[in-house]
């Protein structure tokens, strides 16, 4: 069943999230990614519950305005930890950032690559029904070769995420 903390934090990110949307033509609430990726690591066999509680939150400090303080004052020093390390920092360049992901996905904790993976399941899973509104098809190309690389290193961490991954990457022949 799910916990009085895990409500509190969907009901809070809906509510900070409330005004996005994903970029799919249908511009789906942006909180339905939050609740995939959840839901993949349920699926997952995931039962670690500020793992789950942080997947809720893991793009609230990146895409909100909610600072890493005001997430660890409402769900405690373990949550607020495993969000700080999803969250990119947007202060830097893109590239740079896109770099980063890619170099810093070895040094993540277990439990963080396991956000990590699930958040990587689901954007490419939206990727391979459509391409984002303003992106080319060069660009979603780009994405799939990036996230491969990310997934790369964050390997050896959870066995039914990381096959339905490797589905995905192989569909495109990117192995
Ligand atoms: N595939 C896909 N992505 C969408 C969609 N709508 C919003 N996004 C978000 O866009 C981000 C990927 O787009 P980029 O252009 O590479 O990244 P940016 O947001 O940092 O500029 C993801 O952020 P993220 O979750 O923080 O993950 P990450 O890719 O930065 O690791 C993803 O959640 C959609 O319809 N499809
Ligand atoms: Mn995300």
């Amino acid at each position: 069943m799910a916990s009085v903390d895990f409500m509190k934090a969907l009901q809070f990110a809906a509510y900070k999230h409330s005004k996005q949307r994903r970029k799919d033509p249908d511009s789906t609430p942006y909180v339905n990614h939050l609740i995939n990726v959840a839901t993949i690591l349920a699926e997952a066999g995931i039962k670690d519950e500020g793992v789950l509680i942080a997947a809720i939150l893991h793009d609230v400090v990146e895409d909100t305005d909610t600072t890493i303080q005001e997430v660890e004052q409402l769900f405690g020093t373990d949550v607020s930890s495993l969000v700080l390390e999803v969250t990119d920092d947007k202060s830097l360049e893109k590239s740079e950032r896109k770099r980063l992901q890619i170099v810093n996905a070895r040094n993540t904790t277990k439990r963080a690559k396991l956000i990590k993976l699930a958040d990587k399941l689901d954007n490419l899973r939206d990727l391979r029904k459509t391409t984002p509104c303003g992106w080319t098809e060069e660009r979603r190309d780009q994405y799939f070769e990036w996230a491969k690389l990310v997934v790369d290193n964050l390997r050896g961490t959870n066995a039914i995420m990381e096959e339905k991954l490797d589905q995905i990457f192989a569909e495109r022949s990117l192995v």
